[in-house]
């Protein structure tokens, strides 16, 4: 059973899959603590705040309620809910806390293609053909072995800064693992100007790629 915070249709709105229509899986659970995080809702899993499946699609607001559902449930809600997207995007939280190849190989078997948005902290389990979006927490709960290999994993670094030191910590990162990415992402945190400033101008000076978060410009989910 996965432990749901939402699902909903949207466009993905960060890194190479910026404009494709997707189905959002948010997993309940986190314990990585990033000062910034912009999913807090999701960090505890509280039994008080357990819900129906229902209850979780298409919230109108950020809550920390959740609902158990088992990959044939997920699935047969996108039916339910005449879901037109073919891409799934599973966030969270940390959606590798829990072992994601039971939903990915039902969802590629009905046709559709997944994307694991995760910080690295986790064993990455999720079949070969699920894109893998890194976005290493440096410096945070979670092993330094796990990281590399989700790393070496990654099919994109997708690295959140505001300030210069962000950037240090992602070269030294790279360093440190040997890994060097073929596509690294910068997003500024939290739309901020000045990060977004920096962001530009060290993916210009290291011919990195800008993330900007699309779906909060618009003011969608
Ligand atoms: C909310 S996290 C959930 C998935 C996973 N826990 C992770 O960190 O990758 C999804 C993405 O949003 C990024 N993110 C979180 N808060 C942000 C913020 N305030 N500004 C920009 N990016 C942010 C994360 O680094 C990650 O790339
Ligand atoms: N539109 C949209 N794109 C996103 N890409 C990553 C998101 C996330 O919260 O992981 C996200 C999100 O919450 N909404
Ligand atoms: S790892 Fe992801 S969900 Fe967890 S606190 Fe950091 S940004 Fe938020
Ligand atoms: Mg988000």
């Amino acid at each position: 059973m996965y432990k749901i915070n939402e699902i909903f249709e949207t466009i993905q709105g960060e890194a190479s899959f910026t404009g494709t229509p997707s189905i959002f899986l948010r997993l309940q659970g986190c314990p990585v603590g990033c000062a910034w995080c912009d999913t807090k809702q999701t960090w505890e899993v509280d039994d008080v705040y357990k819900v129906s499946l229902d209850d979780t699609v298409e919230k109108k607001a950020d809550s920390d309620h959740w609902a158990d559902a088992s990959a044939e449930q997920i699935l047969n809600l996108f039916a339910d809910r005449a879901y037109r997207a073919k891409h799934v995007v599973i966030t969270g939280g940390e959606p590798c806390m829990y072992d994601l190849n039971p939903v990915c190989e039902l969802l590629h078997a009905n046709g559709y293609t997944t994307q694991i948005e995760t910080s690295g902290t986790f064993e990455i389990l999720a079949p070969a053909q699920t894109w893998v979006t890194v976005s290493p927490k440096i410096n945070m709960r979670g092993g330094y072995e796990v990281l590399t290999s989700a790393m070496q994993r990654a099919d994109e670094i997708k690295h959140p800064i505001a300030m210069q030191k962000h950037v240090e910590e992602l070269e030294a990162l790279f360093a440190k693992t040997g890994v060097s990415p073929k596509l690294v992402y910068l997003q500024p945190i939290s739309q901020k100007i000045s990060a977004t400033k920096l962001a530009i101008e060290t993916c210009i000076e290291k011919n990195w790629r800008l993330s900007v978060q699309v779906h909060k410009y618009l003011g969608i989910n």
